[in-house]
């Protein structure tokens, strides 16, 4: 009988490869700067009980017969200003982190395990990856959001993703999530030295901004972690960089809609400094290991061009992690330690063969 519940598999083989996984999870983005591209992007994150928690008709409503129909354009035209020649900043930045972190676990661990990324919305989808990784061999998979801090809204929703696409399969790989690691020392060492590095080549402002994307500020009275881990990260930056209370101010950017978000808001800080004509200020969002949308439109452009009419002088943005060697060599670190016990568990190529010839001599023998 055909199950409705669970996809074909192919015939269990003995001597199958017994490979390890790292999937890492993006956002996603949408495949072109126009409102074509941007519409069913929208409409796949903005349908998410995850990231709205607004009953059910009344959102469809706003959703269907209001944002569907204006954000789409106005969200390409900002996208049109930060698109590179190879595509979407964020996938251009994930592919890249993703061929790195294998290459820094191929030069730790042999065999190397395979390193995929998925994107929560849009491509390359997590049914299609976590697929190809299952046909690749991977019996065992780590998850690894590349969202420093956890929030419901952002790897909750990706958990729920992966974990309904696993609910089809027959043949279940085992399944590995980290949950976040805003405090890793690895990923504040790499924040501040990037920090650093920037300061040595253009000098010190008079305040380092950090700005985190925003959620909903019910979320937070209704236990989310994010307001807390983005809170920790940001004192931790702070503490290797020796900043005192003065000189760093922790906000958050990206509202949506007209609901109370996480507070201060990054546009008023830059206003209100920009009123107090201040000399100069850095914005660094520590919370996008990636930058996108959000930090090279949102910041880069409209947030300076906030400071600056507001009556500030000079304003910095400085990029985010990227393909920096500290911040591979971290994520290397944080795969590595959620991967233990696992990597002993896979079989070398000719460990394969060896499996496979035998489980062929024993079928010959019955
Ligand atoms: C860092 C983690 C993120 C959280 C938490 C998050 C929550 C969240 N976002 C929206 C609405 C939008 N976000 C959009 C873009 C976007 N968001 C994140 C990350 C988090 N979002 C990233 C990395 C990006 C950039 C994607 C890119 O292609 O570069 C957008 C789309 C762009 C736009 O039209 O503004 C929306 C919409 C909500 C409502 C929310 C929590 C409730
Ligand atoms: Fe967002
Ligand atoms: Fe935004």
């Amino acid at each position: 009988m055909k199950s409705k519940l669970m996809s074909p598999e192919p015939i269990y083989q003995h001597g199958t490869p017994s490979k390890t996984g790292v999937l890492l999870i993006n956002l996603g983005t949408p495949n072109a700067p126009t409102a074509e591209a941007l519409r069913p992007y929208l409409k796949q994150f903005l349908s998410d009980p995850r990231v709205i928690e607004v009953p059910k008709w009344i959102w469809w409503l706003i959703l269907h017969g209001f944002i569907l129909n204006t954000r789409p354009k106005k969200s390409a035209e900002k996208y049109a200003q930060v698109w590179m020649p190879e595509g979407s900043p964020l996938r251009v930045h994930t592919e890249r982190q993703t061929k790195l972190l294998f290459n820094s676990l191929e030069a730790r661990t042999k065999p190397a395990p395979i390193v995929e990324y998925a994107m929560n919305i849009g491509s390359p989808s997590i049914a299609e990856v976590l697929g190809r990784m299952k046909e690749r061999g991977c019996e065992r998979i780590l998850v690894l959001p590349l969202f420093p801090q956890y929030a419901a809204s952002s790897t909750a929703s990706a958990m729920d993703n992966i974990f309904a696409e696993l609910k089809k399969m027959r043949n279940l790989p085992a399944v590995r999530t980290v949950k976040q690691y805003h405090d890793h020392p690895g990923y504040i060492s790499a924040l501040a030295q990037n920090v650093r590095d920037y300061w040595e080549k253009n000098g010190r402002p008079d305040k380092l901004i950090m700005s985190f994307h925003g959620v909903p500020r019910m979320t937070l009275d209704k236990g989310d972690p994010y307001h807390c881990s983005c809170q920790k990260t940001g004192r931790l930056l702070a503490e290797a960089l020796e900043l005192d209370a003065d000189q760093y101010q922790i906000c958050f950017q990206s509202r949506f809609g007209r609901a109370k978000w996480l507070t201060p808001y990054t546009a008023v800080i830059l206003k209100q400094l920009g009123k107090e004509q201040t000399r100069r200020v850095d914005v660094i969002c520590p919370g996008f290991v990636s930058d996108c949308l959000e930090t090279l439109e949102e910041i880069a452009i409209e947030g300076k061009a906030t400071f600056i009419e507001a009556g500030g002088k000079e304003f910095h943005y400085i990029p985010c992690l990227n393909e920096r060697d500290d911040w591979i060599q971290a994520l290397s670190d944080i795969t590595y330690t959620h991967l233990q016990g696992w990597l002993e568990l896979q079989q070398s190529e000719e460990e394969t063969e060896q499996s496979r010839k035998l489980a062929l001599e024993m079928g010959a023998r019955e």
